[in-house]
C-alpha cells in the first residue's frame, strides 16, 4: 500500500526550478497589463508560503480529515492555500461559486465542511444564507473581514511564520485528499472524492496525452485545472476574467497576456474558446507562441476548431480531451485528427469523435441502462459500432461520490474477479473499427421514441443529432429534446442563431428540414424552435440545460397547436 501527497509534486518544483515563476497574478482593475504590474512567486516562494500557511493553519487545528469549503478564485492565496491544505491532508472541498445559490446551499450542507475559507464575497453571501451552519466551527478570510468571526489568511501566514513547520503528511490510498463537485448540468451537483493517488495519476496522464514539458507557460481560464501547473511545473498565468462567465471573458484579457508571457498552454472551456475564436479572428489576432490548446468539459463544435485553427502556428494542436469530474483524462483527440477525418462523419450524423483512450485507462462500451450494474460481466460490453454507456476503469477513476451512496451505486460496477471498479460515465456513444471513441449524448438527455405505425422505436441521443445541424453557417447551436405533448414524446430540435443572423426563421426551418431528413439518426425529426439563448451550465457555459428546455419546447408547441 502505497501513501502519497500531491504536494510533493511542489516541493519537487521548488528544489529543481527553485527561481522559476509559478504564478503570475494581474494587477487589479483597469491598470495596463505590464510584466512589472504582475504579482509573482517563484516556486521556491510558493512553497515556503504554503509551508508556512499550513503550520498557521495547523496551529488552529487544521490537520488530517479536516474538511475545508474552499471558495476563493484564482489568485496567489488560492494556491498557497490549496498546498497548505493537502500538506496538512486537510480536506478541500472545491465547489463552483457559480453553481446557482440553491445547489450551493445543498452542496455545503451534504459536504460537512468544518472550516470555511473563502473570500470577502463568499463570506457574505454564506452569513447571509446560512450555508453549512450546522456544521461548521471556524471561518477563514482572505481579504477583508466585516461582521463574522475567524480569522484572516494574512493572520495564519504570519502565525505560521512564528510556529513550528507543518510536516507534509502522506495519505494512503484510500484516503480522501479532496471532494470536486460535477458541475450538475443533469441534476444536482455530485462530490467525486479525490485521492492524492489520483490527483499524481492525472498529472501523469494528462502531461503525457498533452506533451506538457517542464517550464512551459500556461495561461488558465480554468480554476479547476490551473492547480495542475505547479504540478506539471508550469509557469501559471492568472487571466484577469470573471471565472464564473467563461463565455463573457474579454479578449484582450487573452490576447494580451498571451503576447506578454509568450504563452504555450492555453486551456479554456468550449464557450471561452468559441467567443475567443470568434474575436481573434474578426480583430486578425493570431497565437504564435502558443504549442496546443486544451479545450474540455464538453463537446466542441468542429465549426470553432476551423476557425481557431489558421490562427496558431502550423500542425499546432486543439485537444479535446473527454473525460468528467469523476474521471479525467478518458480520451484524446486532436483537432488536426476533426478537421482532417472526422468532422464530415460527425455532420452525418456519426456523432462527436472523442478519439483513442489514453495509455493507462481503459473503456469499454457496455448495455444502456438506467439501473445500477453492481458486478461487471464481459456479457455487458456491446460491439463496435453498437451505441451504449461509456465505461471506464483506471487510476483517475473515483471511487464514490460523498454522502450519496445512491448515485454511487448507480455509477460504479465492480469486478468480482479483478477487484477493478469501473466509472459508469453516463455517457453515449461507441467504439469505431479503428479503436475511436465516439460520443453520442448523455445518457440523460436521450429521446426514446416508441414504435408507431409501423416505424420501429428509435433512441435519439442528443450531440449525435445536433451535430447535423450544427454545421449550418446561420446556427450558433442546437439542442435536441424530448417534448412531452398529449401524452407523447416528440422530438424538437430549439435552434440558436448566430448573432446577427437574420434568416426569416421560416426559411431557415426548412434548409434545417432538409438536412433532417440528410441522415438516418435526423430523420425523425420535424419540429424547430427557435430560442434566443439556451440555459447552459456555469462551469463551462458550454453544457446545454436540456432538461429545461424540454417543457419550453413542449408549451410552444401546444401553442403553436392551439393556433387557428
Ligand atoms: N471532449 C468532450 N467531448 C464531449 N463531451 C465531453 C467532453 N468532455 C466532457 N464532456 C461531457 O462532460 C461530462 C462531464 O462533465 P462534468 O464532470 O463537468 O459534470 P457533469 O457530468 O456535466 O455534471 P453532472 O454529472 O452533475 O450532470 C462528460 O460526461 C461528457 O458528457
Amino acid at each position: 500500500m502505497t501513501a502519497s501527497n500531491i504536494a510533493r509534486t511542489l516541493e519537487t518544483a521548488a528544489t529543481d526550478r527553485p527561481d522559476q515563476v509559478a504564478i503570475y497574478a494581474p494587477p487589479a482593475g483597469r491598470t495596463p497589463l505590464r510584466v512589472e504590474n504582475y504579482r509573482t512567486l517563484t516556486f521556491q516562494q510558493l512553497h515556503q508560503f504554503s509551508v508556512e500557511l499550513a503550520s498557521g493553519l495547523n496551529a488552529i487545528g487544521i490537520r488530517r480529515g479536516t474538511r475545508i469549503a474552499l471558495m476563493v478564485p484564482p489568485s496567489p492565496e488560492f494556491f498557497v492555500l490549496t498546498f497548505a491544505l493537502f500538506r496538512l491532508g486537510a480536506v478541500p472541498v472545491l465547489i463552483d461559486p457559480g453553481m446557482g445559490l440553491k445547489n450551493l446551499a445543498q452542496c455545503l450542507t451534504e459536504a460537512r465542511p468544518e472550516v470555511f475559507i473563502g473570500i470577502t464575497k463568499a463570506h457574505v453571501a454564506r452569513s447571509l444564507l446560512g450555508w453549512a451552519k450546522g456544521s461548521l466551527r471556524q471561518l477563514i478570510t482572505v481579504g477583508r473581514k466585516l461582521w463574522w468571526s475567524g480569522r484572516t489568511y494574512d493572520e495564519l501566514q504570519r502565525l505560521g511564520q512564528k510556529s513550528s513547520q507543518a510536516p507534509m503528511v502522506d495519505l494512503p490510498e484510500e484516503e480522501t485528499a479532496a471532494i470536486l463537485f460535477t458541475s450538475g448540468s443533469t441534476g444536482i451537483p455530485k462530490g467525486a472524492v479525490y485521492t492524492h493517488e489520483i490527483f499524481l495519476s492525472q498529472v501523469e496522464l494528462l502531461k503525457e496525452a498533452l506533451k506538457i514539458s517542464s517550464g512551459e507557460i500556461d495561461l488558465c481560464t480554468f480554476p479547476l485545472f490551473a492547480l495542475f501547473a505547479p504540478a506539471l511545473k508550469m509557469s501559471a498565468i492568472i487571466p484577469r476574467m470573471d471565472f464564473t462567465r467563461p463565455a463573457k471573458v474579454d479578449p484582450q484579457e487573452i490576447w494580451q497576456p498571451v503576447e506578454l508571457f509568450q504563452v504555450t498552454n492555453l486551456f479554456g472551456s468550449p464557450a471561452l474558446i468559441r467567443r475567443l475564436a470568434i474575436a481573434s479572428q474578426q480583430a486578425g489576432k493570431t497565437f504564435p507562441t502558443l504549442r496546443r490548446v486544451v479545450s474540455a468539459g464538453a463537446p466542441v463544435n468542429p465549426k470553432i476548431l476551423e476557425l481557431f485553427q489558421p490562427l496558431l502556428a502550423p500542425k499546432t494542436p486543439i485537444y479535446t480531451p473527454y473525460g468528467a469530474t469523476e474521471s479525467l483524462p478518458v480520451a484524446v483527440v486532436s483537432s488536426q485528427q476533426i478537421l482532417g477525418e472526422t468532422q464530415q462523419k460527425t455532420t452525418a450524423g456519426a456523432g462527436i469523435c472523442v478519439g483513442q483512450v489514453v495509455t493507462g485507462m481503459q473503456a469499454r462500451v457496455i448495455r444502456l441502462t438506467d439501473e445500477p450494474i453492481p458486478v461487471w460481466s464481459n456479457d455487458l460490453i456491446r460491439l463496435p459500432g453498437v451505441i451504449g454507456e461509456i465505461a471506464v476503469c483506471g487510476p483517475v477513476v473515483t471511487r464514490s461520490y460523498d454522502a450519496r451512496p445512491e448515485q454511487t451505486a448507480l455509477a460504479k460496477i465492480v469486478d468480482p474477479h479483478t477487484g477493478e471498479l469501473w466509472h459508469r460515465m453516463g455517457d453515449a456513444g461507441y467504439f469505431d473499427e479503428q479503436g475511436d471513441l465516439w460520443f453520442c449524448g448523455r445518457k440523460s438527455q436521450r429521446v426514446e421514441l416508441p414504435a408507431e405505425a409501423g416505424v420501429p422505436a428509435q433512441t435519439l441521443f442528443a450531440d449525435q443529432c445536433e451535430a447535423v445541424f450544427n454545421g449550418h453557417p446561420a446556427v450558433a447551436r442546437t439542442a435536441l429534446v424530448g417534448a412531452l405533448v398529449d401524452q407523447r414524446i416528440i422530438p424538437v430540435l430549439c435552434v440558436e442563431r448566430n448573432p446577427g443572423n437574420r434568416t426569416p426563421f421560416a426559411q431557415l426551418e426548412e434548409e434545417l428540414r432538409s438536412l433532417a431528413i440528410s441522415s438516418r439518426v435526423t430523420a425523425a425529426i420535424e419540429h424547430f424552435l427557435e430560442h434566443p439563448a439556451f440555459p447552459v451550465d456555469t462551469r463551462h457555459n458550454s453544457k446545454i440545460f436540456r432538461e429545461k428546455l424540454a417543457p419550453w419546447a413542449a408549451k410552444q408547441l401546444s401553442k403553436n397547436h392551439r393556433k387557428p
